[in-house]
C-alpha cells in the first residue's frame, strides 16, 4: 500500500492501474467497498459499508482513476464519499447537498479549481478544502492556501498521505464544531462557570476560550481585578476534554513565601519541621486536570525557575526528595499585572513567561465593555432573588448609574455592590441609597444640583441615610459612623454580615464601635 501512488502523470500510469485494482478490491481498513461514477443526478453516494459515516466528502477530478481510489480511501474510513470530474458536476452537488470535505484538483477541463475553491469558500464557508495539484504547479497550491484551502496533496502522492490528509481534515472538522458548540454555549450562558456578556469583547473572548478549551496549551490569561480571571480558567477546564478531573487553583499571592515550594511540589516526610507527614503537591494533585496558578505575577524568582523546570520536564521533585515525580496537568496561569513589565524590569523570568504565554486571554475592564453592566447586573440580581425568594427590582435611576460608573474593581465590584443593596433595601425596589457610598458620589459628582428622582432622593435619606440629605456638610467621619451603624441596624445587627458589605475587617468594624462608645448589639 505505501508504494502506491496516486497521479496524473502518465509516468505514474502503471503504478495508478495497481492502485485501481488494489482500490476496487479492498480499502485499508479491509471494509469492502463499492464506488460508482458520479450518477446523473450529480448525488454523491454514499459507498461505505461500516455504520453512519461522519463526514461527506466529494472528490473532484478529471482522472477517474484519482477519484476512485480517493473514494475507496475515504468510504473505507466510513466517510460518505461522492464525485464529480468537472466543474460544473461539482457545482451541481455542492448546490444540493451540504459537503464538508472536497478534496479538489486544481487542473479541472471545464474551468479553474482556483475559481471553484473561490466560490466555495464564499458560498461553503464551512466546507475545508484539500487541493490536489501536480508537482509543477505547486505554486497554485501556495495560491489555493491563500484563499482558503486547508491543506494539499502533491500529485502523485502515496495513499497513506491522503489518509493522514483525510484524518487531519476529519480532526479539524471534529475541533470545529466541538469549539462551535461551545460558544454557542457560552454565548447563550449554559457554559459551565456561567460567563455572562454579550458585548463584542467578550464575543470575542468566547471565540479563542472555545478554541483553547480541546487543546492542552497553556494559557495566560490577563486582565483587571475582578474581571473574571478565574471564572475563565473554570470555563476552560470544565469546557475541555478533562473536565472531570480536577481543577486545582493556586492563589500565588496568598501562599506563605516559605511554604510556597512544598504547597506546589509537595515535601517527603521530614523534609522541614513540621513535616511529619508526606504531601502531595497541587501540580502532582491535578494529575490530567488543569492547574490554575492564580497571581502569577507574586511567585519569587527562585520558584519561577523551579515551575519552569518542572513545566519543562513534565516531573515535580518534592521538598526533600532525591526522585521526581510525572505530572500531567494542563497549566493556566493568571494575573492583574503587567508580566512583560516585570520580564523588563528583572522580576519576572523571561523564559518562564514565554513558557506560559502559549496563547494569551485579555478580559477588558467592564469599563470598556458597558453594554454587559445592566446583563451581569440582572444575573446578579437573579441570583439574588433565587437566594432571599425576594422579587427584587432596580429603580431606573440605580440602573443607569449602574451603567455609567466605572467599576474599578470590575464584575466583582458590580456583584458585591447588588448583594449589598438587596441587604439593605427596605422593600423590593433597589434605590440608589442602597448602593455603596462611592456610586452615590459618583452620581452625586455628575448631578451637582440634585439628587435625581424624587423616589430615590427619599430613599437615600430614609436608607443608610448617608450623604447631604439635610442640606448640611457632612464630615467623612460622620459618614463613616453613620454607613457603619446604618448597616449594622438595617442587618438587624448582624455585625459580619454588615463588615463583608462595608468591605471592612471584623476587627475595624469592632474598634469603630468602640470608638464610639457601642459595646452592645445594635438592633438585635
Ligand atoms: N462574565 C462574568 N459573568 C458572570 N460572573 C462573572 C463574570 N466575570 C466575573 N464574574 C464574577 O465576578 C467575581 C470575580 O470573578 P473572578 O474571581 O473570576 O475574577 P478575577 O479576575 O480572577 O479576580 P482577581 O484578579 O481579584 O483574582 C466572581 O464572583 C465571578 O463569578
Amino acid at each position: 500500500m505505501n508504494s502506491v501512488l496516486v497521479g496524473t502523470d502518465t509516468s505514474e500510469m502503471k503504478q495508478r492501474e495497481t492502485t485501481r485494482a488494489g482500490a476496487r478490491d479492498v480499502a485499508p481498513s479491509g471494509v469492502l467497498v463499492g464506488v460508482s461514477p458520479l450518477g446523473v443526478d450529480g448525488e454523491p453516494r454514499v459507498v461505505s459499508t461500516e455504520g453512519t459515516p461522519s463526514l461527506h466528502v466529494l472528490v473532484v477530478d478529471d482522472d477517474a482513476a484519482v477519484r476512485k481510489a480517493c473514494c475507496v480511501i475515504a468510504g473505507g474510513k466510513g466517510f460518505a464519499v461522492g464525485e464529480a470530474g468537472s466543474v460544473a458536476q461539482a457545482k451541481a452537488i455542492l448546490k444540493h447537498r451540504k459537503i464538508d470535505l472536497l478534496l479538489l484538483d486544481l487542473k479541472l477541463p471545464d474551468g479553474g479549481g482556483l475559481a471553484l475553491l473561490e466560490q466555495v469558500k464564499t458560498l461553503y464557508p464551512d466546507t475545508a478544502v484539500v487541493v490536489m495539484t501536480a508537482f509543477a504547479t505547486v505554486a497554485s497550491a501556495v495560491e489555493a492556501m491563500r484563499i482558503g484551502a486547508g491543506d494539499y496533496l502533491t500529485k502523485p502522492f502515496a495513499l497513506e498521505e491522503l489518509m493522514t490528509v483525510l484524518d487531519r481534515a476529519a480532526q479539524r472538522r471534529h475541533f470545529d464544531l466541538e469549539s462551535r458548540l461551545l460558544r454557542e454555549k457560552l454565548r447563550t450562558q449554559q457554559g459551565a462557570g456561567g460567563l455572562v456578556g454579550q458585548s463584542p469583547e467578550m464575543e470575542k473572548l468566547y471565540r479563542i476560550l472555545s478554541k483553547v478549551a480541546f487543546s492542552t496549551h497553556p494559557v495566560l490569561i490577563l486582565g483587571e481585578s475582578g474581571t473574571g480571571k478565574e471564572l475563565v480558567a473554570r470555563s476552560i477546564h470544565f469546557n475541555g476534554p478533562n473536565a472531570t478531573k480536577p481543577f486545582v487553583p493556586v492563589d500565588c499571592g496568598s501562599l506563605v513565601p516559605t511554604l510556597i515550594e512544598s504547597e506546589l511540589f509537595g515535601h517527603v516526610k521530614g523534609a522541614f519541621t513540621g513535616a511529619d507527614r508526606a504531601k502531595e503537591g497541587l501540580l502532582a494533585t491535578a494529575e490530567g486536570g488543569t492547574v490554575f496558578l492564580d497571581e502569577i505575577g507574586e511567585l519569587p524568582l527562585d520558584l519561577q525557575a523551579k515551575l519552569l523546570r518542572a513545566l519543562q520536564e513534565k516531573e515535580v521533585r518534592p521538598v526533600g526528595s532525591t526522585q521526581a515525580r510525572p505530572i500531567s496537568a494542563r497549566v493556566l496561569a493568571a494575573t492583574n499585572r503587567d508580566l512583560m513589565a516585570m520580564v523588563e524590569q528583572g522580576r519576572f523570568r523571561r523564559d518562564l513567561y514565554f513558557r506560559l504565554n502559549v496563547v494569551n486571554l485579555r478580559i477588558p475592564p467592564l469599563r470598556d465593555r458597558r453594554s454587559d453592566i445592566p446583563l451581569l447586573a440582572m444575573h446578579f440580581l437573579e441570583q439574588m432573588k433565587k437566594e432571599s425568594g425576594m422579587a427584587y427590582e432596580f429603580s431606573d435611576d440605580t440602573l443607569r448609574v449602574m451603567g455609567e460608573y466605572d467599576w474599578p474593581g470590575n464584575v466583582r465590584e458590580l456583584e458585591n455592590a447588588i448583594e449589598r443593596a438587596c441587604a439593605l433595601s427596605s422593600g423590593p425596589v433597589l434605590h440608589m441609597g442602597d448602593l455603596p457610598t462611592q456610586l452615590q458620589d459618583f452620581r452625586m459628582q455628575r448631578v451637582p444640583t440634585g439628587y435625581g428622582s424624587e423616589t430615590d432622593a427619599v430613599a437615600q435619606v430614609e436608607g443608610n441615610g448617608v450623604g447631604m440629605g439635610d442640606g448640611g456638610i457632612v464630615s467623612i467621619a460622620e459618614m463613616e459612623k453613620h454607613a457603619i451603624l446604618g448597616t449594622i441596624r438595617q442587618l438587624k445587627g448582624d455585625k459580619l454580615m454588615a463588615a463583608r458589605l462595608l468591605g471592612i475587617g471584623k476587627t475595624t468594624l469592632y474598634r469603630k464601635l468602640k470608638e464610639y462608645g457601642i459595646t452592645d448589639g445594635l438592633g438585635d
